[in-house]
């Protein structure tokens, strides 16, 4: 469904390249809920932008349900985008004149869906991560918790092929925090909604059941204190 292969990017620094990812291969099935961790600098935003095909990569490719995309020109890019891709983002960026129900129909109205199927697919989502209450409302009437659920509606309502989660719980406290993962690991179960989540946090990789981590633009096996709930207690070899 995402397949990474042999992924090296580099950044000009004056003249001299500075390779920040080298050779990255991973592969994300369909239905998969998967943490991407590192910590600051490891490259992870980079690896982010890339697969989001917001850069080209120096070398190697990045595939989205089939699509090639560091091949794209920028105008299908955009198109795929809009389509193919879910983001949900640490600050929510919702936009603060439109109510909740008007922020998750947006992505719709840019696919030219009519008014009357763009708010039955909203109302529906946002049942689903419990807002019902709070379609009229304007971001700035809830929580940070609540905006982060308006923006997880949203990055849904295109059923995207994989949605992206940059750093979802990076402003929230630890008691929200744990409500949100709970919603995403809900969504991916029963919805089977793919999910890349990009943190630097132990506590919210461990939570996802499976973890592929970056140290200095390479992939590495991942730190045991990070290790999934799942797997944990389940011992090493005999
Ligand atoms: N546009 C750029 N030009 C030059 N170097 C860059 C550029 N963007 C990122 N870098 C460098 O690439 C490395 C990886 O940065 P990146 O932002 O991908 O890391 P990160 O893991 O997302 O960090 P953080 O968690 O702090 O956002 C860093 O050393 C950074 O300084």
């Amino acid at each position: 469904m995402l397949a990474v292969q042999q992924l090296s990017h580099s950044f000009l620094n004056g003249t001299e390249p500075t390779q920040v990812l080298a050779g990255i291969d991973f592969r994300v099935e369909r239905g998969e809920m998967v943490a991407l961790l590192g910590s600051s600098g490891s490259g992870k935003s980079t690896l982010l932008n890339l697969m989001a095909g917001l850069m080209k990569p120096t070398e190697g490719s990045i595939r989205i349900d089939g699509h090639q995309i560091e091949r794209m020109s920028e105008n299908a890019l955009a198109v795929f985008r809009r389509t193919h891709i879910g983001f949900i983002f640490q600050s929510y960026e919702l936009i603060p004149h439109l109510t909740v129900r008007e922020n998750v129909e947006l992505p719709l109205v840019f696919q030219g869906v009519k008014a009357k199927a763009r708010r039955a697919r909203a109302g529906e989502l946002l049942d689903r991560v419990g807002l019902s209450g709070k379609t009229e409302m304007f971001p700035s009437q809830l929580s940070g918790g609540q905006q982060q659920r308006v923006s997880i509606a949203r990055s849904l309502v295109t059923e995207p092929a994989v949605v992206f989660a940059d750093e979802p719980t990076g402003n929230l406290d630890t008691k929200t925090e744990a409500e949100i993962i709970d919603l995403l690991i809900e969504l991916n179960e029963t919805l089977g909604i793919t999910f890349v989540i990009v943190t630097h946090e132990h506590e919210v990789a461990r939570r996802t059941k499976r973890i592929i981590q970056l140290r200095d633009g390479k992939l590495v096996e991942p730190d045991p204190a990070a290790e999934p709930e799942t797997r944990r207690g389940e011992g090493g070899s005999p």
